[in-house]
């Protein structure tokens, strides 16, 4: 079931998703987080870093798994998803570093790599993944395809996800042509999801996401068939939604 939530003022949309996260963490002291990077969390991470400072939650148990990270990319590059999270939540709150989980993106066999993450995810579940949606409607790094994989994988990125993410670099050649992603298997497996999105450019996937067919050609679309998503969107996001 997916349960639709429209902001429209900017300032609450990571205090709402701060919310959502905080609340489990203060009831689950030992909740799996599965997190994402990109632009649109990162009010989140800043809501959860102002939440602990209040001294109302701790993570020191909580366990965390990224969905995806570059190939190629050492961990101290600025633009890796590891570099991304320390930066924006880890360094700031009392996590366990040890509990916290991102694929090497530089690790020598990136199959061994998945197999490796996919070995600690079978560990656990996933209590609430937070997910954002690429303009093709990816999740994670699962892009449009024929055939979407259940587990962790070594993807190719198409060139329209290399041309988003260009900001990170200063060039889009230097963005990587590859990444390791969580599978969508892994992914609708979680107990719950918080989908978020924002700006007018998502207006169009999320919608189609949403109301449109299922298919493996916007991967976002098999949310459809979870049992318990929450989409947060912003006005412009929402605006096809009435
Ligand atoms: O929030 P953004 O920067 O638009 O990114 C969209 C999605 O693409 C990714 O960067 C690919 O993993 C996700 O992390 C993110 O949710």
């Amino acid at each position: 079931m997916v349960n639709l939530v429209k902001v429209s003022k900017q300032e609450d949309f990571g205090k709402v998703a701060a919310y959502i996260v905080s609340s489990l963490v203060q009831t689950s002291p030992r909740a799996v987080l599965g997190l994402a990077t990109g632009g649109t969390p990162v009010d989140l991470y800043k809501e959860l870093i102002n939440i602990f400072n209040q001294g109302v939650i701790s993570f020191s148990k909580v366990k965390t798994f990224n969905l995806d990270e570059y190939v190629g990319l050492p961990a101290d590059h600025p633009a890796s998803y590891r570099a991304f999270m320390n930066k924006h939540l880890f360094d700031h709150i009392d996590i366990d570093m040890n509990n916290t989980h991102v694929p090497n993106g530089q690790a020598a066999n990136p199959d061994q790599e998945c197999s490796r993450y996919d070995a600690m995810l079978s560990e656990s579940v996933i209590d609430l993944q937070v997910l954002g949606i690429g303009h093709n409607g990816h999740i994670g790094f699962n892009e449009p395809a024929d055939q979407l994989m259940p587990g962790t994988h070594v993807v190719d990125l198409l060139p329209e996800t290399r041309e988003a993410n260009a900001r990170y670099f200063q060039s889009v050649d230097e963005v990587p042509a590859q990444a390791i992603t969580m599978g969508v298997g892994t992914i609708m497996k979680s107990r719950q999801i918080l989908l978020m999105v924002r700006g007018a450019d998502k207006a169009e996937i999320i919608h189609r996401a949403l109301t449109g067919p299922i298919t493996t050609l916007c991967p976002a679309s098999l949310l459809q068939l979870h049992p318990n998503v929450t989409v947060l969107m912003d006005g412009e996001a929402g605006r096809l939604f009435g």
